[in-house]
């Protein structure tokens, strides 16, 4: 629009309606890609053999890993479940355990679960306006309630703080968001211990 020198900022598209961007590449997790996150695990190995459907793909815009950046991008979470267990995504603590992260929902409805280190749980509803300030030291995954609509999310944490997958990879979260009679039902995980 104007000549000005545009050197060391950065503009970037993102659709509103898709999540993704003209410009750049996102990272993509298809379901195989989640092995041992989902409870049941007979529905997993049928629906990864049945397709292989991707769960969601986010971007990493590759901002330095210095506390003084910000990284960024949206995260779009396709609809689905694994048996009961609604589409989510792996979900990490930061590797800088004390380091926050907010999420901005751009379309769909789903859910921030969040764990800290001592198994405190928080909950909150995403709908498009409503952003989610995910405190320093708890664990974060989005989830997709909706049976329809991708849940998109725009995200930005401190560019040190990097992924700590540790204890999810090994027994998940503490609570899981299964359907029940039609609705999300937050419930214990079996496989969770303090
Ligand atoms: O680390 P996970 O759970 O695979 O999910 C990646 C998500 O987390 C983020 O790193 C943001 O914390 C996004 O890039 C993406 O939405
Ligand atoms: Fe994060």
């Amino acid at each position: 629009m104007f000549d000005v020198i545009n050197a060391k900022s950065t503009l970037v598209d993102f659709d509103l309606h898709t999540g993704l961007s003209k410009s750049r590449e996102t990272l993509r997790r298809p379901l195989s890609a989640m092995k041992g996150m989902y409870c049941d695990e007979q529905a997993f190995e049928a629906t990864v053999k049945a397709g292989d459907p991707l769960v969601y793909e986010f971007f990493d815009m590759g901002v330095p890993d210095s506390s003084g950046d910000v990284a960024y991008g949206t995260s779009i979470t396709y609809p689905g479940k694994v048996g009961d267990e609604y589409h989510m995504t792996k979900g990490h603590f930061h590797t800088v355990l004390d380091t926050a992260e907010v999420y901005y929902c751009l379309r769909g409805h789903g859910l921030m679960m969040m764990e800290s280190p001592e198994g405190e749980v928080e909950v909150q509803e995403l709908t498009p306006g409503k952003a989610v300030y995910v405190p320093g030291r708890y664990a974060h995954r989005s989830i997709n309630i909706s049976a329809k609509e991708p849940l998109i999310t725009f995200f930005a944490f401190p560019g040190h703080a990097g992924h700590d997958y540790g204890s999810i990879e090994t027994q998940g979260f503490r609570k899981l968001v299964v359907e029940r009679d039609g609705k999300p039902a937050l419930v214990d995980n079996p496989r969770w211990s303090k």
